[in-house]
């Protein structure tokens, strides 16, 4: 039987996993919102870079504005969520009424380190996996998205250990790839996808929030001064720092130059709009504290220095809180309610 799949919250990165489990031959249902309207009526429309591709349609099996609307649809095989990961979202709960007890595998195609711990919490006995997601892809109207010229899906079980603990976990990761290799996707299973995630931090703690504070893409902060590159480069050491301080000693400092080279490969074009910058220009809540917050606080508890992390969590936190609770056009009063 075809795998039945959910897809919760499909913006710039769920539509292209739509279409891509789509092709694998998948039933796939959309839990969408603000662009439930537009994606009810005529799909989704995909320009894609990578694919040289234009105005390709993509209709979900069925779309559904919640989980437990969702829950008529299932049981499901696989539920993956593409929305942000912000802790005050409470997704593990949200999510509950379309997964089934020790079946469904829950899957996180999110940004970020430490966002694993609210579905062990609620969800003990499935398998969960976490995946790091190379993929520049925007939603710039309900329904239309922009995809750039990668798409890299890397993927391992949450704990790295449940692989080989669990037949079901392992059947369950097995079968993720061959779904997802099978649509089309460039998917690749990390033992220690931990690893991978920390590594692609690098990429997230230091341009995503400078994107999204200074309202540049990549290129055009690296541009703006001479001192651009070392201010991304000291940010992306300190990752680096925090993530040997856990045991990871593959990531090393050597990766950084790598890193940044991505970046001066794109001078002189127009660079790229990381996920929280798109966030910002659209008044949305950013992903600070899985980006930024969490590595100050392992940093924190692990001793390390990490002052520009810091002071980038310090500005993004505010600007997300001025997001959140500022009246429109007016600065954020020192009165409001934090939450
Ligand atoms: N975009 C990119 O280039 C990349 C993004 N990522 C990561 O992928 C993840 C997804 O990002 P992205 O696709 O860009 O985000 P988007 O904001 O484009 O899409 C998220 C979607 O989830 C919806 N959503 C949020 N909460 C709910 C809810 N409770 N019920 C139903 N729908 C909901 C949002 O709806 P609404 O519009 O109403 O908020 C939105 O449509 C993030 O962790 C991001 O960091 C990783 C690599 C690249
Ligand atoms: C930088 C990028 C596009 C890499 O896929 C990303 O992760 C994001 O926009 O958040």
């Amino acid at each position: 039987m075809a795998p039945n799949v959910l897809l919760h919250g499909v913006g710039a990165i769920g539509a292209i996993y739509l279409h891509l489990l789509l092709k694998a031959g998948c039933r796939v249902t959309a839990v969408c919102r603000s662009n439930y309207d537009a994606v009810k009526a005529n799909g989704f429309t995909i320009d894609s870079v990578l694919y040289n591709t234009k105005d390709v349609h993509v209709k979900a099996t069925d779309v559904v504005r919640s989980p437990s609307e969702a829950a008529a649809h299932g049981p499901f095989d696989f539920l993956v969520v593409t929305t942000k990961a912000l802790p005050d979202a409470k997704t593990a709960a949200a999510i509950a009424p379309a997964v089934t007890d020790g079946k469904t595998c829950i899957v996180l195609i999110q940004n970020g380190v430490g966002i694993e711990d609210e579905y062990v919490a609620r969800f003990p006995g499935n398998p969960l996996l976490s995946c790091a997601v190379y993929l520049p892809s925007t939603q710039i109207s309900p329904g239309r998205i922009q995809m750039g010229n990668q798409e890299l899906l890397e993927f391992g079980t949450f704990p790295d250990t449940a692989y080989d603990d669990s037949a079901a976990v392992k059947a369950a990761a097995d079968s993720w790839l061959e779904i997802t290799k099978k649509g089309g996707s460039n998917c690749v299973f990390q033992p220690n996808i931990q690893v991978q995630r920390w590594k692609k931090l690098m990429l997230n703690a230091s341009w995503n929030p400078i994107c999204a504070l200074t309202l540049s893409r990549d290129v055009a902060f690296y541009l703006a001064t001479d001192v651009a590159e070392h201010v991304v480069l000291e940010v992306m050491l300190e990752i680096v720092h925090v993530a040997q301080a856990l045991g990871f000693s593959e990531i090393t400092p050597e990766m950084t130059e790598k890193q940044i080279g991505n970046a001066r490969k794109r001078i002189p074009g127009p660079g790229i709009e990381p996920s929280m910058l798109v966030d910002v220009l659209n008044g949305r809540r950013m992903e600070v504290e899985a980006i930024v917050g969490h590595p100050v606080r392992e940093a924190k508890r692990l001793g390390v220095s990490v002052p520009r992390l810091e002071t980038l969590y310090a500005l993004a936190k505010a600007l997300d809180d001025a997001i959140a609770f500022r009246k429109p056009g007016q600065s954020l009063s020192g009165d409001y309610k934090r939450v």
